[in-house]
């Protein structure tokens, strides 16, 4: 850690006595400074006593690099002005943190800024993002250092104020890279960006772009391996779900968990071996130019999930490279050859209500959009008007927004001429028609090194004017239509963002 260059403490403290060390630079204090020399040992971070159990004395930060690198690490992201800060000047020497002999016996305690909404969030569902707590940099326990927090819990608004463990949640990125003086801010970024990659299961995923734009994406994006719930959002009831019932292997033609054909009782084959030197399964190729959905097996078939109808779970098997596109901001790449059918991997990221995407969305109205929008079954051939369930089924569609987390998909752009699709499946959760995987497929064999792409609006109609409010397209296809998006509203890659939600996928 960064302060013992600047400990200065020698006098002894009461063993209960708890010190603080402030790494926000909130300006939003009302309180009087602490007096110089109040607290010795440390020089150059705030620091201050607790009065009461919320803390409400200190001196404000004279900010190092280094403790903006902290602040870094606690947040799992930065400030703008800690970006700035990063850009211009590299880090000091972080050095060990304090020992408790050090401090006189007294405890440390190190006060960092509340969590925001999505790091709260984070704290609720820590299994969901690779390294928990740590990756997020906090632990359950904070205190309140808004004011407008502290003005809550005054009047008991707020919980019980709360402070952060150490030892729940230690400094990791001093302690495990120990950067040198000469380590550039970019490149703890990165390697916090390849901690967050380590725990992200399935082949290596690398990055072909420069330190700074890398650094800004490990600071505003984060690798998850399963989709993180948000408010609102609930899976069905265990009990509810279900399997084959198959006597003997499952049969590709005959396997209870595949869907009838439209006006036969002959079933919808799912996946079939290729004969490749790794006799790869892949989506049989009729499947390829269907909407349905695919129901995989499960622990609760007959074949407790053994058999060859389960591909997306198993999980995604190719390689990645992330690149710079230019003009279309970053892109996906692999680095290995890639067979027809062949699943590549899940679209993931925060599922939130088809409400709050709208907010999200509201609030980023010019930036890129990574909305996702669950509504296979809405097309499902149901009749909206007639069903009497449509205005509540209308009302809880989930939606998927891989913007501050997600897979490695996320980066796929959009082109006129697709090589991949997506494909709506459900894994294990068979009763769950409102949470299912959005699942890459190749549409054809793509050779290593090649954008991925898939069509962002694959009902379009064939309109051939272009409305000058969409996003325009720069896939570069000679058949381009020109945008992404049907009109202004950008509601998420693969949606065809009508505000009447109409969506592609059709069983
Ligand atoms: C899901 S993101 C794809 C990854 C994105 N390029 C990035 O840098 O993170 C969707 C956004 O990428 C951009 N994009 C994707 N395909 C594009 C295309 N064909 N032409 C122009 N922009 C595109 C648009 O800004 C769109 O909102």
């Amino acid at each position: 850690m960064l302060m013992s260059s600047s400990l200065k403490s020698s006098t002894v403290r009461p063993s209960n006595e708890r010190v603080f060390i402030d790494l926000t630079d909130d300006t939003d204090m009302e309180e009087k400074p602490l007096k110089e020399g109040e607290m010795t040992f440390v020089s150059t971070l705030t620091h201050r006593q607790p009065s009461s159990s919320i803390p409400n004395k200190r001196k404000s930060v004279e900010d190092s690099d280094a403790s903006s690198i902290n602040k870094f690490a606690l947040h799992g992201g930065l400030s703008t002005d800690v970006k700035t800060r990063i850009k211009s000047q590299p880090p000091s020497t972080p050095s060990p943190t304090p020992s408790s002999k050090a401090l006189g016996g007294a405890k440390l305690a190190v006060v960092i800024s509340s969590p925001s909404a999505n790091q709260r969030e984070a704290l609720r569902a820590p299994a969901a993002y690779p390294g928990g707590h740590e990756f997020m940099g906090l632990s359950e326990k904070f205190y309140p250092t808004k004011s407008v927090e502290r003005r809550k819990a005054a009047k008991r608004v707020y919980p019980k104020a709360r402070e952060v463990d150490r030892r729940v949640v230690p400094f990791t990125i001093w302690a495990e890279s120990a950067p040198e003086s000469s380590q550039s801010a970019e490149s703890l970024l990165r390697d916090s960006l390849n901690k967050n990659l380590s725990r992200v299961a399935g082949p290596p995923i690398t990055f072909d772009i420069d330190d700074e734009r890398l650094a800004l994406l490990s600071s505003t994006f984060g690798f998850i391996n399963d989709y993180v719930l948000l408010q609102g959002v609930k899976r069905v009831d265990r009990d509810f779900n279900f399997g084959c019932n198959c006597v003997g292997p499952c049969g590709p033609t005959t396997c209870d968990c595949l869907f009838d054909e439209e006006d036969s009782d002959e079933k919808i084959t799912t996946y079939h071996a290729v004969t490749t030197p790794e006799r790869r399964v892949v989506l049989h190729p009729k499947f390829l130019l269907r909407r349905s959905k695919i129901v995989e097996c499960c622990e609760l078939c007959s074949c407790k999930g053994q058999c060859w109808n389960t591909v997306v779970q198993r999980g995604r098997r190719i390689s990645f490279e992330i690149f710079d596109t230019g003009p279309r901001g970053f892109g996906i790449r692999s680095p290995d050859a890639i067979v027809a059918g062949q699943f590549i991997d899940r679209y993931l990221g925060e599922v939130i209500t088809d409400e709050e995407a709208d907010h999200r969305e509201q609030a980023n109205q010019e930036g890129q959009s990574y909305l996702f929008t669950l509504d296979w079954k809405e097309q499902d051939g149901v009749d909206i008007d007639s069903d009497e369930d449509s205005q509540e089924e209308t009302e809880q569609l989930y939606v998927i927004d891989g913007q501050k987390f997600g897979s490695a998909t996320r980066f796929i752009n959009h082109s006129c001429n697709p090589n991949c699709k997506i494909v709506p499946v459900s894994t294990t959760e068979h009763a769950d028609d409102k949470l299912y995987s959005l699942a890459f497929f190749a549409l054809r064999d793509i050779p290593p090194g090649t954008e991925l792409t898939f069509d962002y609006n694959p009902f379009w109609d064939g309109t051939t004017s272009v409305d000058p409010g969409a996003v325009k397209c720069l896939c570069g296809e000679a058949n381009c239509r020109g945008q992404l998006w049907p009109n202004a509203r950008k509601k998420g890659p693969g949606n065809n963002a009508t505000p009447n939600k109409k969506s592609k996928f059709k069983k």
